[in-house]
């Protein structure tokens, strides 16, 4: 079903995302090419399930696939794995993953949302980006109605042969029967959009790959759609570490967890041999510039870089934020010093997010000579953070208080300040 690309395709988003290289593999590329140059916009999908509070840079090709897809005319549909996060995903998973609750899976999918705002145009016009969540269907599936209905169209020798499959099974590693189900519910997914909203085509990355065809026979068996698959590469970076995480764990989109001043940084960190391809899938530069930027040489790949940080975070944190972490990293890296310079306390990103208490800070940082010291400072309204003032002596400060810099301001009095960094 895969095909090797044909070129030049016809359609315009073909064209440039085969160009941009967004494209790992297409099912009847052919086909798809002809879907794609009609004059109707077509619409298209990628589902994202809600196993934590952000989405990392991992997710970050397929969104802007779907982004490339819009200002092409077409539609695409944002999905919210309300439903199958419940079973949880085993392509590409060494491990089960740990079952989160039903609270657990509402808080993360309310915060995920908010990120694509700023990636896609939401509304109700033909090219507008729709938000559904697979809960609203998957949830009231009547189990003995379903495996009748649906079941008996998945043959599970295929199933066995897919790659995500095949893993656990070649390095005898359990996959629960729950998970073995989950491929079932995303090609139904595939389906009830083809259903509801006309949708042709399904975006994902490439250990996606299995979900996808079985959506696509599923639509083909049951309602003689033709339905179509791309994914987009894995990325690893060039020196072979899987893009998206750092020593201290994932880049993450939203701003919570992640400040615009550290994901700028992260891009600007870019290795030599990465910025033209990372130029051409996280910005929206012409191809030209790119070539002209990534033949930079010696020093002046900084430069590439520095744009490459700038248009990445423009993108993921708009436009002041992009600013703003640009200055402060001119400050830090070109004066060699944080933008105030004062003693700093360095804390693991992990302790951090979980939340430290002030009063230890101020210790840590020698702005106090006890935590006792420091809690009797609180109470008694001399320290702040960031410049405001707090009075609970149990007051823990966490990574969402990490300024547009990378650091914390802490105080004791008018003149003793720190900062507080992560590594
Ligand atoms: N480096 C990457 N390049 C391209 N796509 C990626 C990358 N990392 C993740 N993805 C896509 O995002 C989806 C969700 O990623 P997921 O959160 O499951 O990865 P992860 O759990 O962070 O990875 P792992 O647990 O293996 O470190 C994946 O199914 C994959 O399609
Ligand atoms: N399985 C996808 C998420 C997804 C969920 C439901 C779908 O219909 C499509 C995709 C992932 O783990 O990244």
């Amino acid at each position: 079903m895969s095909q090797t690309q044909i070129d030049p395709p016809a359609s315009t988003f073909l064209r440039d995302a085969q160009a941009r290289g967004y494209i790992h593999q297409t099912t009847d590329q052919t086909a798809l090419d002809a879907l794609l140059s009609q004059h109707a916009p077509v619409v298209a999908y990628a589902g994202y399930d809600c196993t934590g509070d952000s989405l990392h840079v991992g997710h970050l090709l397929s969104i802007m696939q779907l982004r490339l897809l819009q200002r092409h005319g077409h539609k695409p549909i944002v999905l919210m794995g309300g439903g199958t996060t419940k079973i949880g995903d085993p392509s590409g998973k060494d491990e089960q993953r740990k079952l989160l609750d039903e609270g657990q899976i509402e808080a993360n999918k309310a915060s995920i949302k908010n990120i694509f705002r700023q990636f896609l145009t939401f509304g109700d016009g033909p090219s507008d980006a729709v938000m559904v969540d697979n809960a609203d269907w998957l949830d009231s599936l009547n189990y003995i109605a379903f495996l009748r209905e649906y079941g008996r169209h998945f043959s599970v020798n295929r199933m066995l042969g897919h790659e995500s499959v095949r893993q656990r099974l070649d390095r005898e590693h359990p996959l629960s029967f729950l998970e073995f189900n989950y491929m079932v519910l995303q090609a139904y997914d595939f389906l009830e959009l083809y259903r509801r909203y006309g949708c042709r085509l399904q975006l994902g990355g490439s250990d996606q790959w299995g979900n996808i065809v079985e959506g696509i026979d599923l639509g083909h068996r049951i309602e003689h759609a033709e339905l179509h698959g791309v994914t987009c590469p894995l990325l690893t970076t060039a020196s072979g570490h899987k893009m998206g995480k750092t020593a201290d764990g994932a880049v993450w989109l939203n701003e919570r967890n992640f400040s615009s001043y550290a994901y700028y940084q992260f891009w600007r960190n870019t290795e030599d041999a990465d910025v033209g391809r990372f130029l051409r899938l996280f910005t929206e530069l012409p191809l030209e510039e790119i070539a002209r930027l990534e033949n930079l040489q010696g020093a002046e790949i900084n430069e590439a870089k520095k744009v490459l940080a700038y248009e990445a975070t423009k993108l993921c944190r708009g436009e002041d934020a992009a600013e703003r972490a640009a200055e402060a990293s001119r400050k830090v890296f070109e004066q060699g010093q944080l933008a105030e310079d004062l003693p700093q306390v360095r804390v693991e990103r992990e302790r951090l997010a979980e939340g430290v208490h002030l009063y230890a800070l101020l210790h840590e940082a020698g702005l106090a000579d006890s935590n006792g010291a420091a809690r009797r400072l609180i109470k008694g309204g001399g320290a702040r953070v960031n410049d405001a003032k707090v009075g609970d002596p149990y007051v823990t400060v966490s990574t969402a208080d990490l300024r547009d810099d990378g650091a914390i301001k802490i105080s004791a009095g008018k003149k003793k300040h720190a900062l507080v960094t992560v590594p």
